[in-house]
């Protein structure tokens, strides 16, 4: 579904990524791992197209797409939930909701949304900005979903969330794999969470992927060479 080849990215003079692969299965929840600062997020925002790369190939859904413009992999069916999740503060949910659904020329909400997240129904006149974290972090998913992606992208959505959400957040994730035959891209540092949410593995270290694999699959020994801090 996505196949990142040979990827390098560069912050000006400072080479980041070294040639990072990372094939990421359908309709299953891969987790992109490792230590803080090896890459993590630079990759995701490769994809997305918020960051040139500098070489490498990335192929979604068969094509392409390491050369065109962050709202056409947007539009082509990639929803991305960045880290610190960016709503709109002053916006009401509702309205935060409907920005992201007029970029593909929709006014309705989808059901799926308040499905998954009723809180977002309940809340649909509050601000932004008035929700807790965990709300946030919900109507942040939320949002990426009024796209309909095919692959949907989360950067550390648990970070600094109550355990009752993030308990969701996995359930969620696990709904849109089975129900929507969604595939999802997950940067998680919580190795509970990840091994309880996703199927497969890739870790980064110090920008260059050193391993992969099934989740069920993920020995100790990597966990402590990679992962542990
Ligand atoms: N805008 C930037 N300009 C320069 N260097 C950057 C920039 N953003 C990130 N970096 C550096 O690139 C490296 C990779 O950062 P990145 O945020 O991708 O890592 P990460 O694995 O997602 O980390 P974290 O878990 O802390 O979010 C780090 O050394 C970081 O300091």
């Amino acid at each position: 579904m996505l196949s990142i080849r040979k990827l390098n990215q560069y912050y000006g003079e400072s080479h980041t990524l070294w040639d990072v692969d990372c094939e990421v299965p359908a309709q299953g929840c891969t987790c992109l791992m490792g230590r803080n600062g090896v890459g993590k997020t630079t990759v995701l925002k490769t994809v997305m197209g918020l960051l040139p790369a500098a070489s490498g190939e990335i192929e979604f859904d068969g094509r392409r797409i390491e050369s065109r413009p962050a709202e056409q992999r947007a539009r082509g069916g990639i929803g991305y939930v960045p880290q610190g999740r960016e709503i709109f503060p002053l916006l009401s949910v509702e309205e935060n909701l409907r920005v992201a659904r007029t970029s593909v020329g929709r006014r309705d909400i989808p059901t799926l949304v308040h499905e998954l997240f009723p809180v977002l129904h309940d809340m649909r006149h509050r601000r932004g900005g008035d929700l807790s974290g965990g709300q946030q972090q919900q109507l942040a998913i939320g949002r990426a979903l009024c796209l309909e992606p095919r692959l949907l992208i989360l950067d550390e959505p648990t970070e600094g969330i109550q355990p009752n959400i993030v308990r969701e957040i996995g359930d969620v994730i696990q709904r849109l794999n089975r129900d929507q035959a969604m595939t999802v891209l997950l940067v998680e540092q919580k190795l509970p969470f990840a091994r309880r949410t996703a199927d497969h593995f890739v870790i980064l270290d110090r920008g260059r992927s050193v391993a992969d694999g099934r989740m069920d699959e993920l020995e100790d020994d990597l966990v402590q060479r990679y992962l542990t801090v």
